[in-house]
């Protein structure tokens, strides 16, 4: 939908062909793992990740979500906020188990629909902000850097710790973190494989605020969204575009050479080992 006309000519607006009503949001072919609610009063949509145990971003999950948020912007919702029905977790991440010994063609499949989501959070034509209500690791805190504002609850931790099992990122992932971190905090981040905990986050802003509940973050990013409000709408998504239009062109200009270098980085040794050990250190915290 909007995402698809985007790709065409990134700063064109798409003509509104979508004619459901504001309030008539429904999860239609999806499977159900992503719930929204719209707010009467302010016009917001709220979209909440529902895979338990750790909403892990699974192929089903992540059609979800680019089902949802397409379903929102078409419903000219006056924003978004992503959020998780799970209170101790936003996000796990990519789901592993798709990462292990993967069948290669379901494995296309997967980090093609995760460029799909990537793509579809950082292009929304409506203003986006995460109100990060648990954990947020890896591609969790890469969704949330897609978003526009980050408020978190305490005592949770965030970020990119890839390095710790021998995965890498690709360019575009990277460059999500960057749009929010200075370079040289992301560059250490990243080589550290460091999750931030939510003050540190906050010191160094990789979030906006911190919220004393799930509630009071969800008011907050309201708050932020409410900000806008006397901004043309047209005008903010074109602008919101276009400082997004050099991070975005990134993956476009590539998107096959993108899924070949991880596929065939996934296929390594290196990679398959560093999985597997990290796959054994979850279970064994039990
Ligand atoms: C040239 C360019 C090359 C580029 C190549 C790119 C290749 C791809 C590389 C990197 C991609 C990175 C993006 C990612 O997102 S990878 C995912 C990384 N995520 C994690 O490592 C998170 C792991 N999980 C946790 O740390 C915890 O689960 C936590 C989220 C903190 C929650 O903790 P807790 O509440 O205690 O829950 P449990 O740990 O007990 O987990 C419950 C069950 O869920 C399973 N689990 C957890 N996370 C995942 C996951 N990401 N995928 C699959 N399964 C997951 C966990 O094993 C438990 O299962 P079970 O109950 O059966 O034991």
């Amino acid at each position: 939908m909007l995402r698809n006309s985007l790709i065409g000519s990134l700063r064109q607006i798409k003509p509104i062909l979508c004619s459901q009503s504001l309030r008539s949001l429904s999860n239609g072919a999806n499977s159900g793992l992503t719930t929204i609610e719209v707010d009467d009063k302010s016009g917001i949509a709220t979209l909440s990740m529902n895979l338990p145990p750790v909403n892990t971003l699974t192929l089903n999950l992540m059609h979800d979500l680019i089902d949802s948020i397409n379903q929102i912007e078409c419903n000219k919702s006056r924003g978004l906020i992503l959020t998780s029905s799970n209170d101790k977790v936003f996000s796990a991440g990519l789901d592993l188990k798709e990462l292990y010994k993967p069948d290669q063609e379901r494995l296309k499949e997967f980090w093609t629909i995760f460029q799909d989501l990537w793509l579809a959070l950082h292009l929304c034509g409506i203003p986006t902000a995460a109100a990060i209500n648990g954990h947020a690791p890896a591609a969790g805190c890469i969704m949330a850097t897609a978003c526009e504002y980050r408020v978190m609850l305490p005592d949770f931790v965030i970020g990119v710790h890839a390095t710790r099992f021998s995965f890498l990122v690709s360019k575009w992932m990277m460059l999500s973190y960057q749009s929010v971190l200075p370079r040289r905090i992301v560059e250490r981040a990243l080589n550290q494989g460091k999750l931030f905990s939510t003050q540190e986050a906050l010191e160094v802003g990789l979030i906006d605020e911190v919220a004393g509940s799930k509630k009071e973050a969800l008011a907050q990013c309201a708050a932020f969204i409410g900000t806008f409000d006397k901004a043309n709408p047209i005008a903010r998504t074109l602008t919101k575009r276009m400082c997004r239009d050099s991070d975005v062109t990134e993956l476009l200009r590539d998107r096959a050479g993108d899924l070949r270098a991880c596929v065939d980085y996934i296929n390594t040794p290196l990679f398959q080992e560093g999985l597997s050990a990290h796959l054994e250190g979850l279970k064994e915290k039990k």
